[in-house]
């Protein structure tokens, strides 16, 4: 609660100022609502700070924000503020107070100075009567460590001629009437027209004539005013009046006489008169400077902004060349764009693709994890069958451990009386032994006498395979011949089947078949040296009779192994690497089959 009602009373607070601010400034129209940021970035080049107090109209003000300023000048008019506000016994704030933080602090001090000349315009009186008695020189703009905002403008260079708002807001809130003799007398430096008023009233309060006559004044009244220092504040209208009222007082008592003491008066209005002018005549001169030294100023400004355009058609130049290398990168982007766009439709057609494929894993999935999860409940059903089973193994395996151990118990019993038993026999083997030894010794004695035999039929042997191997090379060298006489002979062989003819034709006759009539043979004559000769019945004479010729002919007689006999001699031949054709040709039934197949 109270974080809020501070961040509300800050609120109130930049809203107070805000207001007061938008009615120095009209034009500037800063919402009531605007946050500590948006007041940073208004005051923060101190323009309008400066405008407060140096009587900025608000148009000038605009345009002197929206130029470009350097950070030393934002500097140099905070600081030209700051001291106003130290001059006037104002809390001040810390510059960085602009840059950063809190604005709070900026805000007090705004509506501390709010506060001070509201209540200066409102009483018009002691304070800054009391600074001008004190310091009479500072409507000449000369004088330093002024004590109010009043004195502030006139110091500020730029307030030259203009008039503050702070003025303004005075002619607003003073009648006319009030403000009339200052306003009309500015040619003489005059104090403020509050101040005017306000000494002015009182000076005529001194001098009211009850009587219509300065003569009648009293002496104490007249050096009472004089030693009051009255006429210091006194508006020079006022001034000049007591003078034509003391001046027609002398004419219309046309002796021309005047009192010691009005003179004195007179005197004395006169010597303020003069010292205002002197005043006046040195502001107009130290004017006068500050408009030459201006002036040059502004020229030498020019001179370096008609170089500066001089240099602007350049840089023109350059600008335009650039601004066609940019729109070539323009197109450039252009052109990347449709692409990323095409891309862009790609990746959004694959993505389509992914989801629906997504969607498809998914149900994937959801069947999946239904089959997982009936796949797990069936292997806990199994696996509570499997440790109830377990359960009952471990039961027997328990139950033959302890048989085991009773049978190991009984093996222990059964071997120590094996091991007794075997001692026993070790025993009758070493007497076996030691009974053995004589034997052993004409074993070894014997086997000896055979190892010499031995190496004797060794010797013979090798004799007798040493003849052997002659043989054996007689051997070698008679089959060497032999095959040679083999090749030889094969040779022969062939080339005996060759002079029998590489083309052979044989007949062979089949006998009749069960149930044939045996006495229509025509086979009349079978010759041995392959001729066959057949009868035609149905013919008479010599056409009746018809020979053939063959390498040789079968007779209805001839076995398998007759023919086989005549055709061995080509086997060989087949095996020695020669090519042999054997085939039947005859009618059906003629017993083809028969003669290649059959044995
Ligand atoms: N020399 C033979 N001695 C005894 N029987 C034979 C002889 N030649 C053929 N035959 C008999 O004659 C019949 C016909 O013989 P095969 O089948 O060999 O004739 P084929 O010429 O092969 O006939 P197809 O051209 O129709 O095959 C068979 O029953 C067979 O046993």
């Amino acid at each position: 609660m109270g974080s809020m009602n501070l961040a509300d009373t800050a609120a109130k607070r930049r809203s107070l100022a805000v207001e007061w601010l938008n009615s120095l400034f009209p034009g500037l129209n800063i919402s009531l609502g605007a946050s500590e940021e948006e007041l940073r970035v208004l005051l923060s080049d101190g323009t309008i700070l400066c405008g407060i107090l140096g009587g900025q109209d608000p148009t000038s003000l605009a345009n002197q924000r929206g130029a470009y300023m350097s950070s030393e000048q934002r500097r140099e008019k905070t600081r030209r503020f700051l001291s106003a506000l130290e001059g006037m016994g104002l809390p001040r704030f810390n510059p960085a107070d602009l840059e950063q933080g809190s604005i709070s602090v900026v805000i007090d001090c705004l509506l501390a100075l709010r506060d001070n000349l509201n209540t200066k315009l409102g009483d018009g009186d002691t304070h800054g009567t009391a600074n001008h008695k004190n310091q009479p020189q500072n409507n000449s703009g000369t004088s330093e460590g002024n004590g109010n905002a009043m004195n502030a403008l006139q110091r500020n260079p730029n307030s030259i001629g203009k008039t503050s708002p702070i003025v303004e807001e005075k002619r607003k809130n003073f009648p006319e009437s009030k403000c009339h003799p200052f306003l009309q007398t500015h040619v003489i430096s005059e104090p403020s027209s509050a101040l005017s008023d306000h000494v002015g009233h009182k000076f005529h309060e001194v001098f009211q004539l009850k009587q219509g006559r300065y003569s009648d004044f009293s002496a104490e009244r007249i050096s009472e005013i004089l030693k009051s220092n009255g006429l210091d504040n006194a508006p020079t209208q006022s001034l000049l009046s007591v003078i034509n009222g003391i001046l027609d007082e002398s004419i219309r008592r046309k002796n021309g006489e005047i009192p010691l003491r009005v003179g004195h008066l007179l005197r004395k209005v006169i010597q303020e008169i003069e010292r205002r002018i002197s005043t006046q005549a040195e502001h107009i001169r130290n004017q006068n400077n500050l408009i030459k030294s201006r002036e040059e100023k502004y020229q030498s400004r020019i001179r370096a902004l008609e170089t500066l355009a001089s240099g602007t058609n350049e840089e023109t130049q350059i600008v335009s060349n650039q601004l066609q290398i940019v729109k070539a990168q323009k197109s450039t982007i252009e052109e990347s764009k449709k692409h990323d766009e095409e891309h862009a439709l790609k990746l959004m057609k694959e993505k389509e693709g992914s989801d629906q494929m997504i969607i498809g894993l998914q149900q994937d999935l959801e069947k999946t994890k239904k089959v997982y999860e009936h796949r797990c409940q069936q292997l806990e059903l199994e696996a509570k069958q499997n440790d109830a089973k377990l359960k009952e193994r471990i039961k027997e395996v328990e139950f033959l451990l302890s048989e085991s151990n009773t049978r190991i118990k009984e093996l222990e019993v059964f071997a120590e009386s094996k091991f007794e038993n075997w001692n026993k026999k070790e025993n009758v083997l070493q007497n076996f032994i030691g009974f053995q030894l004589p034997s052993i010794k004409r074993l070894r004695m014997s086997s000896e006498s055979i190892k010499l035999e031995v190496i004797d039929s060794q010797r013979k042997w090798s004799e007798e395979m040493n003849s052997m191997g002659i043989k054996l090379k007689v051997l070698v060298d008679a089959a060497e011949n032999y095959h040679a006489v083999l090749a030889e002979n094969r040779k022969l062989y062939n080339e005996v089947q060759e002079l029998k003819g590489n083309i052979r034709v044989y007949c062979r006759v089949r006998p009749f078949l069960a149930g044939q009539n045996t006495k229509s043979n025509t086979v009349d004559y079978i010759g041995e040296n392959g001729e066959i000769l057949l009868v035609n019945p149905s013919k008479q004479g010599k056409d009746g009779h018809r020979m053939f010729k063959f390498n040789q002919v079968f007779g209805p007689t001839a076995t398998q192994a007759q023919v086989f006999l005549d055709i061995q001699p080509l086997i060989r031949s087949v095996l020695d690497g020669y090519n042999v054709c054997i085939f039947a040709y005859g009618q059906t039934g003629s017993g083809k089959t028969y003669t290649m197949v059959c044995f």
